[in-house]
């Protein structure tokens, strides 16, 4: 089948990607000249494992192509998938304003019939705003399906390729026959598609992330209690997790959700409650815990320091807001090393990918170190931000002889609590109790 994908962001990349790879022709279309430049090049423009392996496999057999050009990208297609951006507007509720003028622009140019897709998440009725504004000026019979996409980012080809359900919002006979087709490759592998209407299908893409950031947070509301009651957080973690009506998946407790999607998607839907006058308690008590979770190590690093940060140097392994992305957004390093600057600490960082993208918002504000250790040494504490594997295991002993002080802030629980202790390290993460040693360090 022939399809366009507009917008090449991840889930476009991703999408046009594997649809290439289940044998269709994709051209991926994307406003951005410097981006499709490279990707003609045969560069990739995000970091994603697995996904450069199939990009330049469908490149090369002439599957999957880019350009610039609306007009040129459509042509011929059968489904117009639409990935655009819908990012938090003013008032906090998803601004379709990316959709709506690309859903203007393609009335005109359509000259078949098409299903035109909403892979983006958008607020309930979207799909009725794009057909209406393709509507005005279209000459030709076309569908508008909501199709929200789940992947996960630095997992996002396995989830895109074995999801675990694929969600269509169609009341059409017509779009949902090629949205059959589309998705036969992994209906065959035994993944389900869910057919539903528009709106429905719009809204389960809110709920999934708002249940998600939910679960989350209620994780993180008993950390701070395990802290004060003095319990662990893992052993909680675990005793409710092995609950099959629980699951054991999305408990990790640490330093806030972050990420392109959970902060903006849970504010979104609770403006869309806003608009149809009800007042969705819960999800403000999220958004609240969240924001207070992201900097709740600062004050711990103050009192450890004995009241001030001045002078001292911080050094942050991990910047991405998760590991194996090179996506900053909404990540909680970056409100703490905010933090850390205007205490008047000196910060020295360390992230496998994402380096780059934080040189952009901190420039030469901060250091960037070429691995973890030249990071550490000779930094008074360690904060770490990012579960990466590479900080799983570290050479204990090179760090310790690295740091000023024998201190880690961790806000991903990757360590064991007695190993720390023997090791002769203060450790302070979430939900568990502290490994103090050493006193207070005086300014
Ligand atoms: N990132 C994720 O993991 C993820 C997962 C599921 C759903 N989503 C949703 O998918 C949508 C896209 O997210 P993303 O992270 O891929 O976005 P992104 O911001 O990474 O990329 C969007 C792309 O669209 C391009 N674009 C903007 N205007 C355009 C236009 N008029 N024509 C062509 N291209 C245009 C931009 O240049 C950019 O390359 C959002 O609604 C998001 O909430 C994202
Ligand atoms: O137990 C957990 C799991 C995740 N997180 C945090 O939650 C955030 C989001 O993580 P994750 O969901 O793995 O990453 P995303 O790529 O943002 O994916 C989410 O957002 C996407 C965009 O909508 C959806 O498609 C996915 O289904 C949904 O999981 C990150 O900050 C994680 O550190 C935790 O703190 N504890």
């Amino acid at each position: 089948m022939k399809i366009a994908v507009v917008g090449t962001g991840y889930v476009g990349l991703v999408t046009g990607t594997c649809f290439a790879e289940t044998g269709n022709h994709v051209t991926c279309v994307d406003i951005d000249e410097r981006k499709v430049a490279k990707m003609r090049n045969r560069e990739m423009p995000i970091f994603e494992p697995g996904l450069d392996l199939l990009f330049h496999r469908n490149i090369d057999q002439g599957r999957l192509s880019f350009t610039t050009s609306l007009a040129e990208g459509i042509e011929g297609a059968k489904v117009i998938f639409l990935a655009l951006p819908t990012p938090p507007g003013e008032d906090g509720s998803a601004d379709l304003k990316y959709i709506l003028q690309v859903a203007e622009e393609l009335g005109p140019i359509l000259n078949q019939y098409v299903v035109v897709v909403d892979k983006s998440t958008v607020p309930v009725g979207t799909a009725e705003k794009v057909r209406a504004r393709i509507a005005a000026n279209a000459t030709v019979d076309f569908d508008v399906v909501s199709n929200p996409e789940f992947l996960r980012e630095g997992v996002a080809v396995d989830d895109f390729m074995k999801p675990d359900r694929v969600v269509v919002g169609t009341t059409s006979k017509d779009a949902q026959k090629v949205m059959e087709q589309l998705y036969a490759p992994l209906v065959r592998q035994g993944n389900p598609v869910i057919f539903m209407d528009e709106k429905s299908a719009e809204l389960t893409k809110y709920a999934a992330n708002s249940f998600l950031a939910t679960k989350i947070t209620f994780m993180n509301e008993i950390a701070n209690l395990c802290e004060l009651v003095g319990a662990d957080v893992d052993a909680v973690r675990r005793g409710v997790g092995t609950d099959t009506r629980i699951g054991n998946r999305f408990l990790f407790a640490g330093i806030g959700y972050g990420g392109s999607c959970f902060p903006k998607d849970v504010q979104a839907l609770e403006k869309t409650s806003k608009e149809y006058e009800y007042d969705f308690k819960l999800l403000d008590a999220v958004m609240e815990v969240n924001h207070r979770q992201k900097t709740k190590l600062f004050p711990k690093l103050i009192e450890y320091f004995g009241g001030s940060l001045k002078g001292k140097t911080i050094a942050v392994w991990g910047l991405a807001f998760k590991p194996n992305t090179d996506d900053i957004r909404e990540a909680p390093a970056l409100y703490n090393i905010k933090d850390f600057l205007e205490a008047g600490a000196r910060v020295k960082v360390y992230d496998p990918e994402a380096m780059e993208n934080v040189k952009e918002i901190f420039g030469d504000q901060i250091t960037y170190c070429s691995h973890q250790y030249a990071a550490s040494d000779e930094s008074d504490a360690l904060v770490i931000f990012t579960e990466w594997p590479v900080f799983r295991t570290p050479d204990f002993d090179v760090l310790q002889k690295g740091l000023n002080n024998p201190i880690i802030f961790d806000g991903r629980n990757l360590y064991d609590l007695e190993v720390m202790k023997e090791l002769g390290f203060d450790y302070i993460s979430v939900g568990r109790a502290e490994v103090r040693k050493h006193q207070t360090v005086k300014v």
